[in-house]
């Protein structure tokens, strides 16, 4: 996912390089103060008013109030002010936060024919074709091709079918930590391999892998671009959007080419190398070599070739870092719950015996493992002041107008953390899941992975990784923390480092093995490849 979001920060102090650009601005807000008069007559012209929120200053109205850390926190304490629903607005542009399930529900799903575009990112739209990914596409017809491709990779019968490269995926990534304790590296590799195998038919081995290492690259230029959809172009896209490049200094301008050129390393290349393998019947099936088949003309061209190529890259670009980021707040749940984790071994060593490894049959009988998988999500959701949906027409919701062009996010932090659902809503407590179905809670697959027709599509994709992942690390080893000079645990901090995925701060985990009986198991699988 692209790395820092778009309307949740202020704008970087301005360039200083000309007074030309200060007029410009000058008569922008004029426009926008204009503007936002004409919408408030507008929103009251159905005598239905905006949601309530924050008042705001003139002109810019919330940009100000827009946390630039953690945003839901304060989105949490707005929502013991003025409610489920709270409304802002940023320079002009309506936006809303949603803090309750029940009105992301309404909103989102409910209306989600209104609710499913997302805002631009003109910067980022005008310098490359960053604009073809998945996640910031506009609601439309090229939005519904690239869903429709990549569901056809990801939706739950086709990952039914890899299955075992996923199976096999996490019996490597055991076999990588007995070799070298870099856990967060092991899993990336793991994300990536099971992603790239499905998206190109492509064989990972190591971290040196080509493709592996384009993806890292675009990701570097991502975050060198920093904070995307908050740069005065973004903000300012008619006028300012008409400057040279040169006008944002020299660092920009170089930045900006690397965002476009990775564009093209991390969809079009990966797409031609598959095709021309393809065309010599050299390529492992896959997503692309199926679009490419499905999509052949009599004259040997592939039409939506184009689309094809950015749907295959989406399943990286969306997967990779996210389930990633998930399996490492699992380990370091396991590190701070110890108790937790003799539970779940207690269930897989009753089940398993020490004498083989957990595999996709058994899920039924290992309901500690998908509560697990359950309450990681729930506990650390990665994206936890949700992703920006836009509408694209008038709405309401509870007597309240919502204004085209409205802005959405939800808080799923507060979301998956309302003690009315949860007993035990700060701590790790997979037992939320362990109760009759009519006790059972709100499921936080339905809050961690978005609403309506912008929902994960990798989703099914993502819970099938964590959930044979989690059940082998819990197989095969005991997950400690380090141990200090003084004999102290190191304990990992469990706060967030900023952005649309909000990971964890690096942190170091002990993997011991755990029973003879397992680890042969593991070994001889090996030696029989
Ligand atoms: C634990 C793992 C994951 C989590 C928590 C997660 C969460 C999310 C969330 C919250 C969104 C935004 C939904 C919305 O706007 O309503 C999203 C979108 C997306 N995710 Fe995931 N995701 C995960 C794994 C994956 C995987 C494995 C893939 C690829 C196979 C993937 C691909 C995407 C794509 C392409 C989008 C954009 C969809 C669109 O805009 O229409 N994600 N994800």
């Amino acid at each position: 996912m692209v790395n820092d979001t778009a309307i949740l920060e202020a704008p970087p102090a301005a360039s200083n390089k000309a007074l030309s650009i200060a007029f410009l601005f000058a008569t922008y807000l004029a426009f926008l103060g204009l503007r936002s008069a004409l919408n408030r007559l507008q929103s009251k012209s159905d005598g239905l008013p905006f949601p309530p929120g924050p008042k705001g200053l003139p002109l810019i109205g919330n940009v100000l109030d827009m946390p630039r850390k953690n945003p839901f926190v304060k989105y949490t304490e707005w929502a013991e002010i003025y409610g489920d629903i709270v409304g802002l607005k940023i320079l002009g542009k309506p936006m809303v936060i949603l803090n309750t399930y029940q009105a992301a529900k309404e909103i989102l799903d409910k209306q989600s024919l209104i609710f499913s575009s997302r805002p631009r990112l003109p910067l980022v739209d005008m310098n490359s074709d960053w604009g073809s990914f998945l996640l910031l596409l506009p609601y439309g017809s090229q939005f519904q091709t690239s869903r429709r491709f990549m569901n056809s990779a990801v939706n739950p019968g086709a990952v039914r079918e890899v299955q075992s490269v996923i199976q096999e995926q996490a019996r490597t990534l055991l076999y990588r930590i007995l070799k070298s304790p870099e856990f967060h590296q092991h899993n990336l590799l793991m994300q990536g391999a099971i992603i790239l195998k499905i998206a190109y038919g492509h064989e990972v081995l190591d971290h040196d892998d080509h493709w592996i290492q384009v993806s890292e690259k675009a990701t570097r230029c991502m975050e060198d671009l920093g904070n995307v959809g908050g740069h005065p172009v973004d903000l300012f896209p008619t006028i300012l959007g008409k400057l040279p490049l040169w006008v944002w200094g020299k660092k920009t301008k170089r930045t900006l080419e690397g965002v476009k050129q990775s564009g093209i390393d991390m969809h079009i290349r990966p797409y031609e190398v598959v095709k021309e393998k393809h065309a010599k019947g050299l390529a492992h099936p896959s997503m692309t070599t199926r679009l490419i088949d499905e999509n052949m003309q009599y004259d040997g061209t592939v039409s939506n070739a184009h689309d094809i190529a950015w749907s295959a890259g989406a399943v990286y670009g969306g997967g990779s870092d996210t389930t990633t980021t998930s399996l490492d707040f699992f380990v370091m749940a396991m590190m701070l719950y110890p108790e937790v984790q003799k539970k779940a071994q207690e269930q897989l060593d009753k089940l398993l015996q020490h004498d083989r490894l957990p595999t996709f049959e058994d899920m039924e009988n290992l309901p500690y493992i998908t509560a697990l998988m359950k309450e990681t999500l729930r506990w650390r959701p990665i994206v936890p002041a949700g992703f920006p949906h836009l509408s694209t027409q008038d709405a309401m919701y509870n007597n309240m107008h919502l204004p085209s062009g409205t802005i959405v996010l939800w808080n799923a932090w507060s979301i998956l953390h309302d003690p009315e659902q949860y007993s035990h809503p700060e701590e790790f407590y997979p037992e939320h899941f362990l109760v009759p179905s009519e006790k059972q809670p709100l499921d936080p697959e339905d809050v961690a992975f978005g609403f309506g027709r912008r929902v994960c599509p990798g989703r099914h994709l993502a819970r099938t990784s964590l959930w044979i992942a989690m059940a082998s690390l819990l197989t095969l080893f005991e997950i400690s923390c380090p141990i200090d000079e003084e004999g102290d645990p190191i304990k990992p901090e469990t706060n967030y480092i900023d952005g649309v995925v909000s990971h964890p701060k690096p942190f170091k985990s002990v993997f011991k093995p755990r029973s003879e009986g397992y680890l042969k198991v593991l070994m001889e699988e090996r030696e029989a490849k």
